[in-house]
């Protein structure tokens, strides 16, 4: 019974930050490596400053931590430490966000950061098993002219991105105002992600769906606000990536206990299990998994619909999603409640 509790599907994990995966031992050594001196005495005084309100009082530490990223090496260690890692997790799909708009803003040319996370992400399925997507994510907290301009140079060196999302502060920074950007990614053949309702109203989903015709939605929980919105959701089949112990640790759900999460399995959305940013949220998609499982006692086939769902919201080939999609089912069947 134990076992049964502790193990987690193999899935894709489709909402994951890759400066989120820094943890304070990589934040010191990198540190120490470029010479910069830490606002922060030891790993323990880092450690207690990942106590969030809200999504800002996180994004403060998140960007203010992202100073130690310098080179291309340091982006590639951190890119290989999340992957390593994710494989011991069941991840055999990732589609990574990166926000290189921020490291631009502090200095860092776009090649450098680009550069130094696709050279592991290159190598990954061969490495670690796990198949691998790049998303360019804009800051909606910035002005949309800078978020193009930026898209414009990563076309223009050819970055080998899939696709682009949005994030950091969501609420008073509505998706109306990055209707040109969608418009050029999908122009340019990409495909597009947004976050949206993640402490934003649903009026900002709705906003996502109709003015940036996304493919699917980060977060996405205060859809529940809104029963039309969720008809519409469920009818259309838009994924939900959810992330439930970023969410309890930013304050968007009271408790884990009161995570929409069943809620959502019951009105048949689209959802996925994802980690965010695990190195400040307390887990990797494992935890998030074994979590949910622990405090709403999933049981295996939902654990299973919640992986293959990932997998369908996953833009990876439909060759790679129907190998996916086996493992899963394997994966189902092999479980004692299976027998
Ligand atoms: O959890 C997040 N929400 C919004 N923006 C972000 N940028 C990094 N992580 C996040
Ligand atoms: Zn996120």
């Amino acid at each position: 019974m134990v076992a049964e509790l502790l193990a987690t599907p193999p899935c894709a994990e489709i909402h994951l930050h890759i400066e989120g995966t820094l943890e304070p031992e990589l934040i010191f050594e990198l540190a120490a490596r470029n010479g910069i001196d830490l606002p922060y005495a030891d790993l323990e005084d880092l450690r207690a400053r990942y106590r969030f309100t809200d999504l800002q009082s996180f994004l403060d530490l998140y960007y203010s931590n992202m100073d130690v990223l310098r080179t291309e090496a340091d982006f590639a260690d951190m890119t290989r430490a999340y992957l390593r890692r994710a494989a011991t997790a069941g991840v055999r799909h990732v589609e990574m966000m990166m926000d290189p708009q921020a490291h631009l803003l502090r200095g860092i040319p776009l090649e450098t950061s680009v550069r130094g996370v696709c050279a592991v992400l290159e190598r990954s399925e061969e490495e670690f098993g796990i198949s691998t997507g790049l998303i360019a994510a804009f800051l909606r907290d910035r002005p949309a002219a800078e978020a193009l301009e930026v898209l414009e140079e990563l076309l223009a060196m050819g970055a080998p991105i899939i696709a682009i999302g949005l994030d950091s502060a969501e609420v008073g920074n509505p998706p109306s105002w990055f209707v040109e950007l969608y418009r050029r990614a999908r122009e340019a053949g990409l495909r597009t992600v947004a976050h949206a309702g993640e402490e934003g109203p649903p009026t900002y989903i709705v906003e996502a769906l109709d003015l940036l015709l996304v493919d699917r939605i980060d977060h996405g929980i205060t859809c529940l606000d809104d029963p039309a919105l969720v008809e519409r959701l469920v009818r259309e089949r838009i994924p939900l990536t959810i992330c439930p112990l970023s969410n309890v640790r930013l304050q968007a759900v009271e408790s884990l206990a009161q995570h929409p999460l069943p809620q959502m399995l019951d009105h048949g959305l689209n959802i996925s299990v994802n980690s965010d940013d695990p190195a400040y949220f307390g887990g990797y998609v494992d935890d998030n998994f074994r979590t949910v499982q622990e405090v709403f006692g999933l049981s295996r086939a939902q654990l299973a619909r919640l992986a293959e769902d990932s997998i369908e919201a996953s833009f990876a080939s439909a060759g790679r999603r129907a190998e996916l999609l086996g493992e899963v089912r394997a994966w189902a069947a092999a479980g004692p409640e299976a027998a």
